[in-house]
């Protein structure tokens, strides 16, 4: 089964009446693919939630930006998974990583006061479960920060992310996992991809280790690869000369490596694969959130393993449409 292109739209913290309106009559008015090609969901803050849903386009989704763990109650501030579906409001952004980190939601040190999570990926993991059984569907976020990729755990971190969801989730019909790596949010920086997606098999290296090469990238005339073991384990911290049967005589690697979003989204699949199924893996559509904009989307939909994309600062303008168009791409490949 093939994955359907989805791209959501989080509006965060903003907005006024005014604005919420004409950003939604751009999207009424923008010539988009049809929804067998792309699934568009914008997420409104609370509070205008129910106007969106009276203006716009009815192929287009909704969704909320958050809601709490469990059946509602004596929860002040809080918001039910099942006033959500009382509104009719059918998908829910969760684990959003300005949940996890400024609200302290889901941070592997933080010991919640109110719930015993010590180790609150759980946190995240128990609103997906509760959200998916009210009814709701999930766009379930992970992705690390960047003291967590440069010392080269991003793949630990967000195989953890997914494993507190994974471990209780059995149905992934409903779940959309977004990487949004926590770097690139806001930032204007996207590791894009330059050359293949595919491993390549076992390279030489000088140290007389074989590394599993995944990725080369040409970036401003300097050549940079990512390896999948540790830079650790080639037994030199910072740059290391590696031989590759490329035509060129060595590359300098640095610590940590850059790993590209999409290297990222092609591990994530393979987890799933190997801690879920292979079904679930083929089916689940891994997106990417971080900075995404008209200018990077076409080249970002373009890898094969990333399905959408979650756009924050660009959904409120009208290149969203151009993201959305981006699914186009995928016809192509
Ligand atoms: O956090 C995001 C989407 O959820 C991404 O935000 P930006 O697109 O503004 O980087």
């Amino acid at each position: 089964m093939g994955r359907t292109f989805f791209v959501g739209g989080n509006w965060k913290c903003n907005g006024t009446r005014e604005e919420v309106k004409k950003i939604v009559s751009t999207l009424n008015a923008g010539e988009v693919p049809s929804q067998d090609v792309v699934e568009v969901v914008v997420s409104p803050p609370y509070v205008f939630l129910s106007l969106v849903k009276g203006l716009l386009r009815p192929e287009f989704h909704i969704a909320a930006q958050n809601c709490w763990v469990k059946k509602g109650g004596a929860f002040t501030g809080e918001v039910s998974a099942e006033m959500l579906v009382n509104l009719g409001i059918p998908w829910v952004i969760l684990g959003h990583s300005e949940r996890r980190l400024i609200l302290n939601e889901s941070n592997d040190a933080c010991i919640c006061p109110l719930i015993p999570y010590i180790f609150s990926f759980q946190f995240v993991g128990d609103k997906v479960v509760y959200a998916l059984s009210q009814g709701l569907k999930v766009i379930a976020c992970v992705g690390e920060t960047l003291e967590q990729r440069e010392s080269g755990s991003t793949m630990e971190v967000v195989a953890a992310q997914t494993k507190a969801i994974a471990e209780r989730v059995s149905n992934w019909a409903n779940v959309v996992l977004a990487y949004e790596p926590v770097w690139a949010i806001g930032t204007g920086k996207v590791a894009t991809p330059a050359q293949a997606q595919e491993p390549n098999t076992e390279r030489d290296c000088k140290e007389g280790i074989f590394v599993d090469l995944v990725e080369i990238n040409y970036i401003e005339g300097q050549v940079a690869c990512y390896v999948t073991q540790p830079i650790e384990k080639l037994g030199t911290l910072g740059s290391v000369q590696v031989y590759l049967d490329i035509g060129l005589s060595h590359l300098s690697l640095e610590k940590g490596g850059d790993m590209p979003s999409h290297v990222v989204h092609f591990e994530l699949r393979k987890w799933l694969q190997a801690n879920t199924s292979p079904e679930v893996a083929a089916t689940t559509r891994i997106i990417y959130g971080g900075s995404v904009s008209g200018a990077n989307c076409k080249e970002l939909a373009a890898q094969p393993d990333v399905d959408g994309f979650l756009v924050g600062g660009a959904s409120l303008k009208p290149e969203f449409i151009d993201i959305i168009k981006s699914a186009e791409v995928k016809k192509s490949t």
